[in-house]
């Protein structure tokens, strides 16, 4: 079935030797989306392959029956960063900025639940003072650390700040050991470090490369003020990754084909790829383009890249991967009055009311109810855990963080498991990580898993996008056309993609 073709546009590889340069793009997750778009904005002719019914990959919604009524259901809970400015980009490509609004300024509640009578309330924020001080007069009064402790961690993050994240012998030290250097005490990380470390990176300092730690928090905490005021869509993820990606992608032109998985690429001797599918309706077929973008997830990379593409195509098997469990609870009532917050001396990690981008606040059944999303990364002991146990372990756990839910009833409770969310981010991970580029000519990779210095995110994934498409255009002796890696702060991205 093919979805979002814009009529009256050939397909590619139909063009004759003065026409337009084709591609076409494997994989219609974020990277794949962004490499099309960035391709055809620069007038290649392109086909978008993608196996699934939908656009999006691993940030994406479905529907489902509750008592309520249908709910529109996100597979996991996704935030960015106003650094995220590749995300940014791309939100503002496919016309879905104002669904994803950013905080004015980072603000966020944290509740320790193991405080001794109740949970108590601290807050990380930013003024707008210059970096470090922007985040100084928080740290000073954040209340789940001792006066001490607050300390060593602001002499901790000005020691992070003077490390290169690049530097290779930084990805083979392990993150908890360098923050026990510095005088971290078990309670700092937990309070602060992972805090941050476990929703950005999806491992706690000890499974985390303090490269990529260094990267998260640099950029993140210490570049710019702004930096890490915290955005999420407030629509589901798929009006945006799949309906609004899908418009803009047939706006541009290009033709995407869902359901359609590609099975096979080669060469063929005038140097152009074939690149062999199957779909589901009409079986086998095959594309010919001048470019291929690969944006699958790594083992599908390693199985469909030729022989001689990578000189050590086995490292791609040994990235591994790393699991996130979100766990969707509706009461029958309001029982949040926060958009979000973030729990520590609990199970529980970062909790957002999805009421209204669910649908649920328009259901018949849904007045007055409420629907919480908690988000654990890292999840490596709940993963596989019942679904029954998930709710004697969660429920309670929730009720003694929030007040209200002691007297409320759960009228749905259901879980997403996602086994392979990120590539998992351990020391050594970044000299596994393949660069854009292969050592076939027209042949690139894309994902959040290729080498864009970022953990697995929605950024990495349009960042390693759009260097995919600008290796394709500068193959196709088009040039660049985004300024790519993007600056790592500021709004200014939009303007400046030629
Ligand atoms: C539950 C969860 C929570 C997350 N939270 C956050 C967050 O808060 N912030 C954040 O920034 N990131 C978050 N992430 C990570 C983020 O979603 C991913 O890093 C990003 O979406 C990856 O995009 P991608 O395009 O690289 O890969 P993918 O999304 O994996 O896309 C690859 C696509 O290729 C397709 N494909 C595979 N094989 C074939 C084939 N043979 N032929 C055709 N198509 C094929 C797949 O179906 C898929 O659509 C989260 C991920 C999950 C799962």
């Amino acid at each position: 079935m093919t979805a979002h073709t814009r009529p009256g546009r050939p397909g590619p590889g139909t063009a004759g030797p003065s026409g337009p340069a084709t591609a076409v793009v494997v994989g219609g997750g974020l990277a794949g989306t962004a490499a099309a778009l960035a391709l055809a904005d620069a007038g290649v002719r392109v086909t978008l392959l993608e196996t699934r019914p939908r656009l999006g990959g691993l940030a994406f919604s479905f529907r489902r029956p509750s008592p309520a009524g249908e709910l529109t259901v996100d597979n996991g809970q996704h935030v960015f960063l106003r650094c995220c400015t590749a995300y940014r980009w791309f939100l503002d490509r496919i016309g879905g900025t104002r669904l994803a609004p950013l905080q004015g300024a980072l603000d966020v509640p944290v509740l320790d639940a193991g405080a001794p009578r109740r949970p108590r309330l601290a807050r990380i924020r930013r003024n707008g003072l210059p970096v470090p001080l922007h985040l100084a007069a928080s740290l000073a009064g954040y209340r789940h650390l001792s006066p001490a402790e607050r300390a060593r961690a602001g002499r901790a993050a000005l020691a992070l700040r003077g490390l290169d994240p690049l530097d290779p012998a930084l990805d083979d030290t392990d993150f908890a050991g360098w923050l026990r250097r510095q005088g971290q005490s078990a309670r700092a990380v937990e309070a602060l470090w992972d805090l941050v470390g476990v929703a950005t990176l999806n491992a706690t300092a000890r499974q985390a490369s303090l490269g990529l730690a260094a990267m998260v928090f640099r950029t993140g905490l210490l570049s710019e003020p702004g930096a890490a005021d915290i955005g999420w869509a407030h629509a589901p993820l798929g009006e945006l990754h799949h309906t609004r990606a899908g418009a803009a992608l047939a706006d541009a032109g290009v033709r995407t084909e869902l359901r359609t998985r590609v099975t096979a690429l080669t060469r063929a001797a005038d140097g152009r790829w074939q690149v062999a599918t199957e779909r589901g309706a009409t079986g086998p077929g095959q594309l010919t383009a001048d470019a291929v973008v690969l944006a699958v997830p790594q083992r599908e990379a390693h199985d469909l890249l030729p022989p001689g593409a990578l000189e050590d195509p086995g490292r791609l098997l040994r990235i591994g991967t790393a699991p996130i469990l979100n766990l969707h609870v509706v009461y029958d009532r309001k029982v949040l009055r926060r958009p979000f917050f973030v729990a520590i001396g609990s199970p529980v990690q970062w909790v957002f009311d999805r009421t209204r981008s669910s649908g649920l606040d328009r259901l018949p059944g849904g007045a007055g109810a409420q629907y919480l999303a908690v988000s654990q990364s890292a999840a490596h002991d709940d993963i596989d855990r019942p679904v029954g146990e998930l709710r004697r372990r969660y429920l309670p756990e929730l009720a003694r963080l929030l007040p209200a839910a002691r007297g409320a009833t759960v009228t749905d409770f259901f879980v997403t498991r996602e086994r392979a969310a990120t590539f998992a981010p351990t020391p050594g991970v970044g000299r596994l990580r393949p660069h854009a580029a292969t050592q076939e000519p027209g042949l690139h990779l894309a994902g959040a898993w290729t080498a864009t210095g970022w953990p697995a995110t929605m950024e990495g994934a349009v960042r390693s996008g759009l260097t995919a498409a600008d290796g394709v255009l500068v193959g196709l002796g088009l040039g660049r056309r985004h300024r790519n890696p993007p600056p790592a702060a500021g709004g200014r991205l939009a303007q400046e993609a030629v």
